[in-house]
């Protein structure tokens, strides 16, 4: 009675197994099969009860049969199968011994697999798609670097960025030369960022901030007690900080000379030991130094070591003063603007005539000095255009007034507006505001405009506020 009814729970679980079930004798024939047996591989009904496993074989329905397989090598066997419905099964058939040790049955049940195979190809699929919007992201990324935040309308800038987007994939060190604010700092950064080494740290440090007392500790680090006064811990140095990135020594130029040294042993060895330190650790970084000074000149000086001056001067990328670039001036005006606008919330617009002035204006602050002046401008001018009369005297004394200066205000103009009656009066007003400054009277102007007298009284009237 019990054992009734553990056969029939037995049968009951078999039955509706999720797993497809044949369980065969010595020779191969069935003698039984679980529903979704004949569900996954197509047959009709429990009819094959008594059939052998290689008929069915035969006829493609178990292609190949585990149980087969098991039989022939007395072990148990797991197996991957397609069924003729299409469906992927994981079979492992086991053997049954009796006691004298002859296989007498074989158990065999499936998996199927189908469901979890279209999973896996799906995720593989979405893990493509990730992985393509993945570089999509990182191409933008690079493209924004390129010509986003960095400003070249200028020939000589766009010759350098292009000169730093060749070489940044290199380890090649680079020396960044150029007056003081012409961007050697945002330049090096570009070059870390368009590299290899995008991902690991950028470490800048401005050599002529750091006191010569302090210079080794800072920058080779030290060991725990070292010298009176340092960290308890130990210190790592900014060289080691830039371990596997790139190290920005701006002002190198501003370098001690024993510190000159000590740099070169470490370009030359890629080695480096903390003051205090027994150890070596092998270092691995990019260097991009940067100078306002004539290394040069310096070297012929005594000044800078002709050895690391070699070793630095890899490739040297001269960045011109701004007013070497005039092109990129209007640009950097009108990115300035819209950011200093956008930080105080202010909507204010620089006259064509004042863009004028400022591209012919010296700079001798470079790209620093214009964001400077278009900041101070924003918060300090009320009207809401900048004329050129809202020009400090520093910047509207300076300036060279080139040959071409009504044509390149007549384009300017024409870039902004097209009203033309606005256009003309604008070019007119700038025209006259020129005479007035230049003449000693109105008939001289007269002449010089080639106008009547009264009609420069008339104009003088006109544009009386902007003069
Ligand atoms: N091509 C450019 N486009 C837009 N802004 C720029 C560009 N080049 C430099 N700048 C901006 O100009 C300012 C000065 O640049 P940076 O500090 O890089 O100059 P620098 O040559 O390193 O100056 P210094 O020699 O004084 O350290 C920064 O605010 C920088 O963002």
């Amino acid at each position: 009675m019990y054992d009734d009814m553990l056969e029939e729970e037995l049968n009951k679980i078999i039955e509706t197994s999720n797993n497809n079930i044949l369980i065969t004798d010595q020779d191969g024939i069935i003698l039984y099969s679980n529903p979704k047996l004949w569900e996954i591989y197509g047959m009709k009904s429990d009819s094959y009860i008594g059939t052998s496993v290689y008929q069915l074989e035969s006829e493609g329905l178990l292609a190949p049969s585990i149980n087969a397989i098991v039989l022939k090598e007395k072990k148990a066997k797991r197996i991957m199968q397609e069924t003729k419905t299409g469906h992927v099964v994981m079979s492992t058939g086991y053997p049954i011994f009796n006691k004298e040790g002859h296989l007498v049955r074989v158990i065999s049940y499936g998996q199927d697999q189908t469901e979890i195979l279209q999973l896996q190809d799906q995720f593989e699929q979405l893990q493509r798609k990730v992985k393509g919007y993945q570089t999509e992201v990182e191409d933008l990324r690079e493209k924004e670097l390129d010509y986003h935040y960095l400003i070249a309308r200028s020939n000589e800038t766009k010759h350098i960025l292009k000169t730093i987007h060749n070489v940044s994939k290199t380890d090649a060190t680079i020396l960044l030369l150029g007056p003081s604010g012409v961007g050697k700092s945002t330049f090096a950064r570009a070059v870390h960022d368009q590299s290899n080494r995008k991902k690991e740290p950028f470490i800048e440090v401005n050599c002529s901030t750091i006191p010569e007392s302090l210079f080794e500790s800072e920058i080779f680090g030290y060991e725990p007690g070292s010298f009176t006064g340092a960290n308890k811990q130990g210190r790592q140095g900014l060289i080691e900080q830039a371990d596997s990135g790139t190290l920005f020594l701006d002002e190198i130029g501003e370098l001690p000379l024993a510190m000159q040294a000590k740099l070169l042993k470490v370009l030359q060895e890629k080695k480096i030991k903390r003051i205090g330190g027994k150890k070596e650790n092998h270092i691995n970084f990019r260097l991009v130094a940067a100078t306002n000074q004539d290394l040069k000149e310096m070297v012929s000086q005594g000044r800078f070591r002709l050895d690391l001056f070699y070793r630095l001067n890899v490739i040297p990328i001269q960045i011109p003063a701004l007013h070497e670039r005039k092109e990129d001036i209007p640009l950097l005006i009108q990115h300035y603007l819209e950011k200093t606008n956008d930080k105080y919330q202010k909507y204010k617009k620089i006259h064509p005539s004042t863009y004028e002035v400022l591209t012919h204006y010296h700079w001798p602050g470079n790209i620093r000095e214009l964001e400077n002046l278009i900041e101070r401008l924003i918060l300090t001018i009320e009207e809401p255009i900048i004329f050129p009369e809202h020009l400090p005297q520093s910047i509207t004394g300076q300036v060279d007034p080139p040959e071409d200066s009504t044509f390149l205000a007549i384009e300017q103009e024409c870039e902004e507006n097209f009203d033309l009656k606005k256009t003309l009066e604008n070019v007119e007003r700038q025209l006259i505001a020129k005479a007035w400054k230049k003449c000693k009277t109105t008939y001289e102007m007269a002449e010089h405009l080639g106008i009547s007298q009264p009609t420069v009284i008339y104009k003088l009237k006109k544009y009386k506020k902007y003069l």
